[in-house]
């Protein structure tokens, strides 16, 4: 199926979800999963590292390096989501119930209650 921009990231969790129900051999996502959350979290905290690396960099080729990190650390996330069983729509869940609160409200009711 050709991808579709505006559901992309729906189809890259349906991609991993795929690989965990039906794993290939030869396929990085696979390998991922075999390496458990030590594995996939390792690879997260790079990708994280050179993502803001990048962020750091001038130009219009900085950007393109920002965007490009920023794919590979959102599949990454995405494949320590699913290797814990988390789907996208419950992470779109917690997003909506805090959609509209600012985050400096949110914190304050945090300190409030302590
Ligand atoms: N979106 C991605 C994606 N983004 C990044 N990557 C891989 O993530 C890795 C990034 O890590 P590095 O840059 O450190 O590269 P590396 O040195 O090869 O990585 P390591 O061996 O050190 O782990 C590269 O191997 C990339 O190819 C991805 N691999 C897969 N996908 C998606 O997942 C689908 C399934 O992939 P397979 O499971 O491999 O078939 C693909 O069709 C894509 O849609």
């Amino acid at each position: 199926m050709a991808p579709n921009e505006s559901h992309i990231l729906a189809q890259l969790m349906a991609v991993i979800e795929d690989r965990k129900a039906n794993p290939p051999e030869k396929s990085y996502t696979t390998k991922l999963f075999a390496g458990g959350v030590d594995k996939i979290g390792g690879k997260i905290m790079e990708e994280a590292a050179e993502t803001v690396e990048a962020a750091g960099e001038p130009g219009e080729e900085g950007k393109d390096h920002l965007i490009y990190e920023a794919g590979d650390l959102i599949y990454h996330l995405f494949v320590l989501l699913c290797h814990k069983e988390i789907t996208l729509p419950e992470v779109e869940q917690e997003l909506a119930r805090r959609f509209g609160v600012s985050g400096i409200d949110e914190k304050a009711s945090r300190k409030t209650n302590d």
